[in-house]
């Protein structure tokens, strides 16, 4: 059937819902047009289906398909931010990474492959997961792309800075410390933010503030409070390009049951987007979400957390493109005028 678009600005929106049902049709993230139904996007949404890095239950490989599913619902204007993302700039579902579910080594070259060739045009990707392995590959190609190492906002329960897990060092509890030890963060700037739960001893910590991580546990942001923590994570990342890392344990398990190693006294939906907001005009370069697993989802909560999270990111990035496209349009402007 005939797909009825929203348009602005010569931007292909999202299938419009005041006309086409928004429970018809095959989901694409948020409704919008999948990349291959135009020339270009300068905001892609991809998925990548894999979860052979999990130590606890599987199911992440559903994951990106769910949050799709989920993101039905979503409305064009994001009044948090007084900001129509798919106005501003072209955004797209590039649909999903084909990622081998028996290799991980390869699984991993593929993500960064894969992540590389999507952003050749300049363009920024928001990745809809898949298990944590998968942050280490989107990394190294943010940071290729950026041009020197960046900083992270790691939004997880864990730390995922272990070393190895059965010997393997490519899982989704080790992405982290692969990452530092590749270089490819700027250690200045890196920070989990809603770590909580229980660790395999104090050593944890004492490596991983080694490695150079800030640490706001769950606990820190119910005592200080989403303001006091934003303006902390702003001063310390700066205008550093950032990459930002959402594992959806991040949030309580009564606001995200659908993951793999969920742990009691996370953050609230709503914390986890208000920070997110916080970062509005901060260098953004990347993001994803990860560790849906939607076998153990209730009510879609997990699926409509995860939506909301990824629109937000989704709106940052238009937000930051399009301020930047005003700031060189005035400064061509202010070049003619002299
Ligand atoms: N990245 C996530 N979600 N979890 C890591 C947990 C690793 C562990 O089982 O100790
Ligand atoms: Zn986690
Ligand atoms: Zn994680």
């Amino acid at each position: 059937m005939e797909e009825i678009r929203l348009e602005a600005n010569g931007n292909i929106g999202p299938i419009d819902s005041s006309r086409i049902p928004r429970f018809a049709g095959a989901a694409t993230f948020a409704r919008l047009p999948r990349l291959d139904q135009l020339k270009e996007a300068s905001i892609k949404v991809v998925g990548v289906p894999f979860d052979a890095g999990v130590s606890y239950r599987p199911g992440a490989r559903f994951g990106a398909s769910h949050v799709r599913e989920a993101s039905r619902l979503l409305r064009p204007y994001n009044p948090a931010l007084d900001v129509s993302p798919f106005e501003l700039v072209q955004v797209a579902d590039a649909g999903d990474m084909a990622v081998n579910p028996f290799n991980i080594n390869e699984a991993i070259e593929t993500v960064q492959q894969n992540a590389l060739d999507l952003t050749a045009d300049g363009s920024s990707l928001v990745t809809l997961g898949g298990d944590h392995t998968i942050a280490l590959p989107l990394l190294r190609a943010a940071a290729e792309r950026a041009g020197e190492p960046v900083a992270l906002l790691h939004f997880d329960a864990h730390l995922d800075t272990w070393d190895t897990y059965f010997g393997a060092e490519y899982t989704h509890g080790t992405p982290f410390r692969r990452a530092v030890e590749e270089g490819i963060l700027d250690t200045e700037a890196i920070s989990h933010v809603g770590t909580r739960g229980p660790l395999y001893g104090k050593k944890d910590l004492e490596d991983d503030k080694r490695f150079g991580f800030g640490i706001v546990t769950s606990a820190d942001v119910y005592y200080q409070g989403v303001a006091e923590i934003v303006a902390k994570l702003r001063d310390r990342i700066g205008n550093r390009p950032l990459y930002v890392s959402v594992d959806i344990d991040v949030l309580d398990p009564a606001h995200a049951p659908g993951t793999g190693t969920p742990e009691a006294g996370g953050i609230t939906s709503r914390e986890l987007l208000e920070i997110l907001r916080g970062l509005r005009g901060m260098n953004l370069v990347g993001a994803d979400v990860v560790e849906v697993a939607p076998a153990y989802d209730h009510a879609e909560l997990t699926g409509v957390a995860a939506s909301h999270v990824a629109y937000d990111l989704v709106t940052l990035m238009a937000d930051l493109r399009s301020s930047r496209i005003g700031a060189e349009a005035s400064l061509a402007g202010q070049r003619k005028d002299a």
